[in-house]
């Protein structure tokens, strides 16, 4: 039975227009224009246990207001959905103690506190028994290399380094969900890849369920076996990520280096044209042309190496949000 169940989920937002300046506020105490934002508009999929799956979208594409739904922050405008078989929204403590959510761009430890007093506070919360706690604590924070950070106050700490203590605070108490919005923003490479290969170890251990935002593809790539793709909050796409390649799959790029310097009208009806200096070419061949086309080049150009790949998943994401 799937751990996490989305039917039709929808939220619209509804808020004033507001003018600048004072006549303006005035005037617009007696008429406002209402505006109405449909930020989720009805999703459905469900989530196995010990998935991590990815969540992909463009800026404003309705991912955190899908997460806040499904943890209870925000009420849905219609649809369904249950995590771990309780309705987010009602808050009941069951959920409570089996979920966590953690905000890339929100804290949870008090920031003029050391983290370790913070994750006193969500022991208390959590009643998590004493012997269990020090376990949990020393085990997460041998795995994420902060021990020695526990008794420093949060905010002179780094971004990265308050990131690992985000994660152990969420996951004290042994959440079977966990939703992780865009937990890497903003980190260096190496921070990034312990963040991701601590992920990766946990998920493994614990069989955790995971929700995972990031505008960081590597993110999603080394940690999800599915992906969700949302745009103007509708699924646009479910499954694995190299399979959004397949939907651009009537191309295919072909990179050429040549011997000599070359005209660029020598290129013309090989393909659409993507880059050329004179001694390389990168072509978009139409997959049904591949093969009479590549015999025609390597004929009629001074070719010394020449390249079939597939269309760079990053443009295929590019397609897919623009669509
Ligand atoms: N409280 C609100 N009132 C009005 N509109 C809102 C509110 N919260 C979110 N929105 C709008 O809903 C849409 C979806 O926002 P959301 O934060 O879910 O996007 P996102 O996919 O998480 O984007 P990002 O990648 O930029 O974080 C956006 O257009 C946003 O402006």
């Amino acid at each position: 039975m799937p751990v996490i169940e989305v039917d039709r989920l929808a939220k619209h937002f509804t808020y004033y227009e507001k003018e600048l300046g004072l006549k303006n506020s005035l005037k617009n105490l007696f008429r406002r224009r209402k505006l109405v934002k449909e930020a989720v508009a009805g999703i459905s999929f469900a989530i196995e246990e010990g998935e991590i799956v990815g969540f992909l979208g463009p800026n404003g594409a309705g991912k955190t207001t899908t997460l806040k739904m499904l943890s209870g922050i925000l009420f849905p405008s219609s649809g369904r959905a249950t995590v771990l078989g309780y309705v987010p929204w009602e808050r009941k403590k069951g959920f409570k103690m089996q979920f966590s959510i953690v905000m890339g761009q929100k804290n949870q430890l008090w920031w003029d506190l050391p983290a370790n007093e913070s994750l006193y506070l969500n022991k208390c919360i959590y009643e998590i028994p004493d012997r269990e706690y020090f376990s949990i604590l020393d085990e997460l924070s041998e795995l994420l290399e902060v021990r020695q950070l526990l008794k420093v106050q949060v905010r002179r700490l780094s971004l990265g380094e308050r990131m690992k203590l985000e994660l152990i605070a969420a996951l004290l108490h042994r959440p079977k969900v966990i939703l992780l919005d865009e937990p890497t923003i903003g980190l260096d490479l190496v921070s990034q890849q312990k963040i991701r290969n601590f992920l990766k170890y946990y998920n493994q251990q614990m069989k955790t369920t995971i929700i995972l935002t990031s505008h960081y593809l590597v993110d999603i790539e080394e940690l999800c076996k599915r992906t969700i793709v949302i745009n103007q909050g509708q699924i646009v796409y479910d499954g694995e990520l190299t399979g959004i390649n397949g939907l651009f799959s009537e191309q295919k790029i072909v990179r050429l280096q040549f011997g000599e310097e070359i005209g660029r009208e020598r290129l013309a009806g090989f393909g659409a044209l993507k880059a050329f200096d004179g001694v390389s070419a990168t072509l978009a061949v139409e997959r049904g042309q591949l093969k009479k086309n590549s015999a025609l080049m390597l004929e009629h150009l001074p070719v010394i190496d020449f390249n079939i790949e597939d269309v760079p998943l990053e443009e295929g994401i590019a397609a897919l949000y623009q669509r």
